[in-house]
């Protein structure tokens, strides 16, 4: 489904990826972790032909990104920071990402799961942070596409709406589809992901599940063995 080969990108000097080789093409939950500004939403960002690589080649589902956008029609993408226009009600920006998109999938389900029906009519200025977060993942998710990529989707939910979202992705990922997730809540990779891409210096420095990663560490305790996965000189790729 995505295949990246030897992808570079650097900002000016700061060369972020430097030789990123990735293959993801069985469904499952894939955690890119890594410490912050290790380049995962750079990455995520290429894979979505938002961020353009200075050298490799990135295809999705057989398609060359840097060739055709329609490749996205694939893809729902819940951004790390998303600015929607902070005037417009929850219903209206729904409405707006549907005509962008050009179809009008039945979200009440999701609205329904989230608890969202009070704030339809509601700018979305108004809402508190975790609010939008729900918003952001109702259009993220409103398309059932087969390849999800969530960028830190935990960020401000409360307990009760994590537990939603975390069932939600079991759903997703039990209905076949591939999800990539960013985030820097431990517990919450440690449960979902079936693998884990962790990116280190601008290379995958270990790939491979929960269980494989805390056997090559030496300890039971995942927070620990990301801890010792950055002192490691050696790449479990
Ligand atoms: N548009 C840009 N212009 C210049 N530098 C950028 C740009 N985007 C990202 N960077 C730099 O690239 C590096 C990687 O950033 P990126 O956001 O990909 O990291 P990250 O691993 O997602 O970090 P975090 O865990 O903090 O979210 C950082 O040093 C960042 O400052």
């Amino acid at each position: 489904m995505i295949a990246v080969e030897q992808l570079y990108k650097r900002f000016g000097k700061n060369e972020v990826l430097k030789g990123i080789d990735l293959k993801v093409d069985q469904p499952g939950v894939y955690a890119i972790l890594g410490p912050n500004g290790s380049g995962k939403t750079t990455l995520i960002k290429a894979i979505l032909g938002m961020v353009i690589p200075n050298k490799g080649e990135i295809t999705v589902n057989g398609n060359n990104v840097s060739k055709s956008p329609v490749y996205r029609q694939d893809i729902g993408y819940l951004p790390q920071i998303a600015n929607f226009p902070a005037n417009l009600t929850v219903k209206e920006i729904i409405r707006m990402i549907q005509d962008l998109r050009n179809s009008t999938p039945d979200t009440g389900q999701l609205i329904e799961w989230f608890g969202l029906q009070p704030f339809l009519d509601k700018k979305l200025n108004t809402l508190s942070g975790g609010t939008r977060q729900k918003v952001n993942l109702v259009l993220t998710l409103m398309f059932d596409s087969p390849l999800i990529i969530l960028d830190e989707p935990t960020s401000g939910l409360d307990p009760v709406a994590l537990l939603k979202l975390k069932r939600l992705i079991r759903h997703e990922r039990e209905a076949g589809k591939t999800i990539l997730i960013t985030s820097h809540i431990m517990s919450f990779v440690e449960e979902m992901a079936d693998e884990i891409i962790f990116l280190l210096e601008g290379r995958i420095h270990f790939r491979g599940s929960v269980h494989a990663l805390k056997e090559k560490t030496h300890t039971h305790d995942f927070e620990k063995a990301i801890a010792k996965t950055l002192t490691l000189n050696d790449s479990y790729v």
